[in-house]
């Protein structure tokens, strides 16, 4: 396992994940080395072949290059229910807090820095508690089988990423954590980051993605060349490592829905899009940031699934920290703060 001296989330090559044996074992070892310690993994020679992901770069400029209007035409609908369609520049505040006045306090704060990008959020067709919101068909004719295609494609990969993780828990059934999820209440996400003033985002009046953490069991993230990912040191909380991004290679992390699964043994750790630190980072007398794209996929147990300590990460002396909790009431406790 290598990791970038720069920001120590290692490096899995995920190649011989398929020829079974011990490379498949070492694998596995080594994805959840990384969820314990950093809760961010590089995955190289993953399942996605690099000319989906490529294309799905494409798909996401040609969307995000429309017309506001079209654009306008699958919008995010109101409230936090529902987590489709596309969301405009400063729509989304992400929020840590959920209970306590000084949470309440910091979410207000929040509230008031805008997010400056664009999010289109797009989920199985087959689920019909969370509706698709699709352009019509002629405004991008296309893009829908694509991305529903891309969809299940990633959803192959998070699904070995997920028996991956079982095996590096010393589970005895690779399935254990894969089999909660039908694919169907995933999430894939296209981010569009436009140029924007340097000074802007230094000085907090606007963010790309304040820091937070995923809630879900697993997060693979494609970003482009950009760079601005960055995740929280462990060893130095409130310092931030950039994940400088590598070709090809899927950032994945871990939620905090599969670090409450797994007692805390995996750690769902916080992350920002701030500032690109290439040198390249900068144009012309207003220092305008490069613009920047990202999708995310989100794996997430079925809503009805019960999530309860997994039985490798808790003993005698190591009682479980949580109670069971069905994945549809996590998320609805932690949804109401998003919108
Ligand atoms: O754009 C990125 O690289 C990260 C986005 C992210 O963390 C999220 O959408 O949860
Ligand atoms: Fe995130």
């Amino acid at each position: 396992m290598a990791s970038t001296s720069e920001s120590m989330i290692p490096v899995v090559d995920f190649a011989k994940w398929t020829s079974g044996g011990s490379s498949r074992l070492q694998i596995a070892q080594d994805i959840v080395a990384a969820c314990k310690k950093v809760g961010f993994v590089y995955i190289v020679n993953h399942p996605v072949p690099d000319h989906l992901v490529d294309e799905a770069f494409l798909w996401s400029r040609l969307f995000f290059d429309l017309p506001q209007e079209d654009k306008l035409k699958a919008p995010h609908p109101e409230g936090w229910a529902v987590h489709r369609g596309y969301s405009w520049p400063g729509l989304e505040k992400v929020s840590q807090a959920i209970s306590t006045t000084n949470d309440q306090e910091r979410a207000q704060q929040l509230r008031e820095v805008p997010d400056i990008k664009e999010s289109y959020d797009i989920g199985s067709d087959q689920n019909s508690s969370q509706p698709n919101q699709w352009i019509p068909d002629e405004v991008l004719p296309g893009f829908r089988d694509f991305m529903l295609r891309f969809y299940w494609e990633c959803f192959v990969a998070g699904g070995e990423i997920l028996r991956a993780l079982a095996i590096g828990l010393e589970l005895e059934d690779e399935n254990y954590l894969l089999e909660k999820h039908s694919g169907h209440n995933n999430q894939l996400r296209l981010l569009n980051y436009p140029p924007v003033p340097a000074e802007t985002l230094e000085n907090d009046r606007a963010a790309r993605c304040p820091a937070h953490t995923d809630w879900s069991s697993i997060t693979l993230l494609f970003q482009d060349d950009c760079g601005g990912l960055e995740v929280q040191d462990v060893a130095s909380p409130g310092k931030f490592v950039p994940a400088t991004p590598i070709k090809n290679a899927i950032v994945m992390n871990v939620g905090d829905l599969l670090q409450r699964w797994s007692n805390d043994h995996l750690r769902s750790t916080s992350h920002r899009v701030t500032l690109p630190p290439l040198s390249d980072r900068f144009e012309g007398e207003q220092r305008m940031t490069r613009r920047r794209f990202s999708i995310p996929y989100f794996l997430a147990p079925d809503p009805d699934s019960v999530i309860a300590c997994i039985p490798s990460c808790m003993g005698a002396d190591e009682p479980a920290k949580y109670e069971p909790i069905t994945q549809a009431g996590y998320n609805q406790m932690r949804a109401s703060m998003q919108y």
